[in-house]
């Protein structure tokens, strides 16, 4: 169990990251639809621009952004919701993507396939003389390419139709680093900012998503070589336990170490870059 040593970076890190000590599903779920309607309004923009994966986190973050568009538009304003089919190819859960987007029912989808302009920019690194370790850490490279594309093709609609791109990163994700550095990192608004992966599950269920899609393992299926890796896997510690940790329960002591470790050596990408 934690004791006052591994306690004091537990809070520090639930402080930082904004997780809250008292947790209403109802409440946060239109706090954080306020948030997105309210992101409209200051900015003078007229839409939101995300990509759906088929993973819980843009479910979720998706059916916000449509019930935010609703809601300026009530105003008498003009705002439209962009959801993005991403895929590297053909998805192979192509059909929890299908689903997450007849939950959400976005006002307009754009389906941009990102395995072209992915691959082209890996042959281009290879003829102009990268070289990677093995076939495997040229594939994560280029899953990381992936993430990055994905960025590029939110950043183009948004251009095209004065919109914001929004982001799913959450505090488990924050807390453990595990995005991909202007990636999936790269976005304008983050409506699921300080929820544990289980709290964006609860906020799902208030918003009424399949149980299929709040209860599906997550995974980043970045990687070629290993479609659909959950992330717990490739983490080496559960959502869960990061859950736990940030939502301030006691932790194992070598659990909570290495969430501590994970949240040191990734600082650099919740931060600006770094200037002399
Ligand atoms: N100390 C430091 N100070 C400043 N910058 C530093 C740095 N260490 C690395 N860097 C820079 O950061 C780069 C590494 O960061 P990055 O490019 O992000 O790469 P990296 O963190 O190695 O990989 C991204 C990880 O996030 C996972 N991911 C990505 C996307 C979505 C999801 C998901 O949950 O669904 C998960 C992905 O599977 C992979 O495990 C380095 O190449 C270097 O440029
Ligand atoms: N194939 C894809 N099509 C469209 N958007 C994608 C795709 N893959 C990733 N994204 C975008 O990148 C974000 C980060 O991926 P991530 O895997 O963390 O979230 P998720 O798939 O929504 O949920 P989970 O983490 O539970 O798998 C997604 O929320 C989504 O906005
Ligand atoms: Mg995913």
């Amino acid at each position: 169990m934690t004791d006052r040593t591994t306690l004091s970076p537990q809070h520090e890190i639930a402080r930082t990251l904004r997780v809250s000590a008292d947790f209403d599903a109802t409440t946060e779920t239109e706090r954080r639809v306020a948030f997105l309607a309210d992101q409209l309004t200051t900015t003078g923009l007229h839409a939101l621009v995300l990509g759906i994966s088929g993973g819980v986190d843009s479910t979720t973050a998706g059916r916000l952004c449509q019930l935010a568009v609703e809601r300026v538009r009530a105003t008498g304003r003009d705002a439209t919701f962009y959801a993005m089919r991403l895929p590297y190819g053909v998805q192979a859960d192509e059909s929890d993507a299908q689903a997450a987007l007849e939950f959400i029912r976005p006002d307009r989808v754009l389906t941009v396939d990102v395995r072209p302009a992915c691959d082209a920019a890996l042959d281009a690194l290879l003829a102009g003389g990268a070289i990677f370790r093995d076939a495997h850490h040229q594939d994560f490279v280029h899953g990381n390419i992936k993430a990055r594309q994905r960025m590029i093709a939110q950043y183009a609609v948004a251009g095209a139709h004065d919109g914001l791109v929004v982001g799913t990163d959450h505090a488990a994700e924050a807390a453990s680093g595990f995005f991909t550095k202007f990636g999936d990192g790269g976005a304008d608004v983050v409506p699921l900012a300080g929820l544990t992966k289980r709290r964006v599950r609860a906020v799902a269920r208030v918003l009424g998503a399949p149980s299929a899609l709040v209860d599906k393992v997550p995974t980043a299926d970045l990687e070629t070589l290993d479609p659909g890796k959950p992330d717990e896997e490739a983490l080496g510690v559960s959502y869960d336990d990061i859950d736990g940790f940030l939502e301030g329960e006691p932790v194992a002591e070598e659990t909570a170490a290495a969430i501590v470790h994970r949240y040191r050596i990734t600082e650099h990408k919740r931060q600006l870059p770094i200037a002399p």
